[in-house]
């Protein structure tokens, strides 16, 4: 576990009567740390949340901010603001109400509140806007006020629940990079949660991407992106096309087998704790390179042979879904293939992930992320996978 953190999970379980939905999870924040909490709807993420900012009460574990232990203390004495997806503002209150509302509750004098309220508008760009109710505002602005009203708390830990789910797709993209670089400039620790992959790529230093109540993985995006810990990982961070193949670990490589639709392929390990035996392979789409199947081959890596069975635009690629025996995968090109054209598909070694398939009993991983730094040999769901397998 990290020693400087600032925000330290120990152990943490929480289940709702007899619905357990977090076990024994441990996860660390450095000061400053901008994390998100990735995952599919009802993984816990909402849960973990909730219980750091104080509103639902752990079974077990503990949390503890900058070295003190804040697990039996109630929401307001954390040190910590709450921005909701649904805004959750008064819509009886003007702007300037809203925003001071946490400081009048505090006893502050109301010149203090107007002095930083007015610091407040002004630092999200809310300026002119303080004497309207929130009905009288769009979405992101109504958005900047919620997060206005949490900021002006001075949080030392600032908590955002999908805070932009409610946005269409332009003003989301624009208050993303607002949130961000307004947590760079005030350097506050920020958790954020979001079933959203791009989004979390794009705000967090680190991606905690949790899987029914565990943590699957915690790394940079560009770890989690390209080396994903489990096929999870790698099919929730967009690697969906999957292949049932089997290698056969010979020093530093895995040699795959030839099989009936696809050649065989000396993939470096790299590092993985792989061992021989069956494998799922995933990769993305993106990570193809798609040819006519007497064309010469462009790339080396696992070389596989289909047919085209329908093609789409998505706008600077073309998406093609190829057969390959029975099993259905995509493949982007720049240059469309028609239907039912034979194809070969090459899959370059550094863009193939790899798992040992695990046994139908294999036994869960512990939740931890104490390892972020961790090599692939050494996280605990590796070494998993290398003994089940
Ligand atoms: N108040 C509650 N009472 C009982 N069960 C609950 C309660 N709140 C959440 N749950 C259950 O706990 C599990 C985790 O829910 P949680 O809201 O933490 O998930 P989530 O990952 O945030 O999902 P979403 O993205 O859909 O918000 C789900 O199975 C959910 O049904």
């Amino acid at each position: 576990m990290n020693d400087d953190a600032f925000l330290r999970i120990t152990d943490l379980s929480v289940g709702y009567g007899a619905t357990r939905v977090l076990e024994r999870l441990r996860l660390s924040i450095a000061r400053g740390e901008f994390v998100a909490l990735l995952g599919a709807s009802g993984c816990g993420k909402t849960t973990l949340l909730r219980a750091i900012a104080g509103f639902v009460t752990p079974s077990a574990g503990a949390i503890a901010v900058a070295g003190r232990d804040v697990t039996r203390l109630p929401p307001d004495r954390r040190g910590m603001a709450l921005v909701f997806q649904s805004y959750a503002l008064w819509p009886h209150m003007s702007v300037a109400k809203n925003i001071g509302y946490g400081l009048k509750l505090k006893g502050l004098p109301r010149a203090a509140i107007e002095r930083r309220v007015g610091e407040i508008e002004a630092l999200l760009g809310l300026s002119g806007l303080g004497g309207r109710k929130p009905g009288a505002l769009s979405g992101g602005q109504r958005q900047r006020v919620a997060l206005g009203r949490a900021l002006a708390v001075d949080p030392q830990i600032l908590l955002l629940d999908e805070p932009l789910s409610n946005l269409d797709a332009r003003i989301r993209l624009k208050v993303r990079h607002e949130i961000r670089a307004l947590q760079q400039r005030l350097g506050i620790t920020a958790v954020h949660v979001t079933h959203d992959r791009e989004e979390a790529m794009a705000m967090a230093d680190r991606v905690v991407v949790m899987e029914a109540g565990r943590i699957a993985q915690a790394g940079t995006p560009e770890e989690i992106y390209n080396r994903p810990a489990s096929a999870f990982v790698a099919a929730f961070m967009g690697a969906e096309n999957m292949l049932a193949l089997n290698g056969t670990v010979r020093g530093e490589h895995i040699h795959i087998a030839a099989g009936p639709h696809y050649g065989a392929a000396e993939v470096p390990l790299d590092g993985r704790a792989l061992a021989s035996g069956a494998l799922e392979a995933r990769f993305r789409a993106e990570a193809v390179q798609l040819q006519a199947h007497d064309a010469p081959p462009a790339t080396e890596g696992l070389a596989l042979s289909g047919h085209v069975e329908a093609v789409s635009y998505l706008g600077g690629a073309w998406r093609h879904s190829v057969r390959i025996g029975q099993t259905p995968v995509f493949a982007d090109a720049e240059h469309s293939l028609a239907p039912r054209t034979a194809v070969r598909l090459t899959i370059p070694a550094e863009k193939l992930f790899l798992f040992n398939t695990p046994s139908p009993s294999g036994a869960a991983a512990p939740a931890d992320d104490t390892h972020p730094t961790a090599t692939r040999a050494t996280r605990p769901d590796r070494v998993r996978e290398a003994a089940i397998s």
